[in-house]
């Protein structure tokens, strides 16, 4: 269920009147996605994605990841074109939200991944990067090193008056000397440019075998391309259980390389890469379940794999 703000027929045909789209014929809600209230639309110009952006970001933040999207796809990369209303705004207001129409994309993300497609999948985040290296503008990653100390600290607040044997205390406390370690890291010699910072198989659609759209950019920021990669492999070559499927892995890696070959300094740093991006989304995932609002009718997703994916990483 993700629809967190109704927006009725009538306010729909209302906002889609502002964008040379040929009117709205039809609106449906999407259920998938955690974050933001989608909806399905039928317009005159075709089918198109309404997303209402929760959580009240920054329209800047959001005029950074709508206008990465929309460069992706005018250099052919099967990313979401952005429409722009009657005064060129690619970002709109709809009740109280900021919002913005996109381009429906064809395909699913997959389930049950092949290496086939773990190499099709590594090789077009590979040229995600490459035709994203000229998109000239710029954003911090907001899930950066002064996210990962804040949600700890909040993480410890939270479990603060609970045994040392909570699971999510325990938890808590073993991340302490994994957070330091992870702040020590230093990337400043990295290739960076704009990443997507969330390449998870619901975020890549395939269709045929091939991918046939990358969607949801809304972490999408500017940092080192061996990050977002070491995000790509945590989060498509381990198992549900947090084990690192080692056919998967090599599938991945050899499809980027194919397209753009890593430097041996970011072949170097991806095993500590990946267990800071694992460490990355364990937090995010323990904070969310414990400052979790039941009225936000969304399941916390489990940070338990992805805090066994931090061991596989530093065990080598
Ligand atoms: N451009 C698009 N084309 C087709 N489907 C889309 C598009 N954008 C989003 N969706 C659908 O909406 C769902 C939720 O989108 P997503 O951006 O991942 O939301 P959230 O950020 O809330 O998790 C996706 O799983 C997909 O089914
Ligand atoms: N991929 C993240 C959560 C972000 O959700 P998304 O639906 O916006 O991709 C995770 O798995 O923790």
């Amino acid at each position: 269920m993700a629809v967190f703000t109704p927006v009725s027929p009538d306010e729909a045909r209302a906002f889609i009147d502002g964008y040379d789209l040929g009117g709205l014929t039809a609106i449906a809600p999407i259920a998938e996605g955690v974050q933001n209230t989608n909806f399905r639309l039928e317009t005159g110009a075709g089918r198109k994605v309404l997303t209402l952006f929760e959580g009240a970001p920054d329209d800047d933040d959001l005029r950074f990841c709508l206008g990465l999207t929309d460069h992706l796809a005018g250099r052919d990369y099967p990313a979401a074109r952005v429409e722009r209303d009657s005064q060129g705004r690619r970002l709109g207001r709809l009740n109280g939200r900021s919002a913005a129409v996109v381009d429906w994309v064809e395909g699913h993300g997959l389930l049950h991944p092949t290496p086939a497609d773990h190499r099709t999948a590594g090789a077009a985040l590979a040229r995600l990067h490459l035709a994203a290296a000229d998109y000239t503008a710029t954003r911090p990653d907001p899930m950066g090193p002064d996210a990962w100390v804040s949600l700890l600290a909040r993480c410890e607040a939270a479990t603060a008056d609970l045994a040392a044997d909570n699971p999510d205390r325990a938890m808590t406390l073993a991340l302490r000397p994994i957070l330091d370690r992870a702040l020590a890291l230093r990337t400043g010699g990295l290739p960076s440019g704009p990443i997507h910072a969330d390449y998870f198989p619901d975020n890549v659609l395939f269709s045929g075998g091939a991918v046939s759209g990358v969607i949801d950019f809304y972490f999408g920021c500017t940092g080192p391309l061996a990050w977002d990669l070491a995000t790509a492999l945590n989060a498509w070559t381990f198992d549900a259980v947090g084990a690192r499927d080692d056919i998967a892995h090599a599938a991945f890696l050899d499809g980027y390389n194919t397209v753009r070959p890593l430097m041996p300094a970011e072949t170097a740093a991806l095993p500590a890469l990946g267990a800071a991006s694992a460490l990355r989304f364990t937090l995010t995932r323990l904070h969310d379940r414990l400052h979790h609002d039941p009225a936000w009718l969304v399941t916390p997703k489990d940070p338990q794999p992805f805090f066994r994916r931090i061991g596989v990483w530093e065990r080598g």
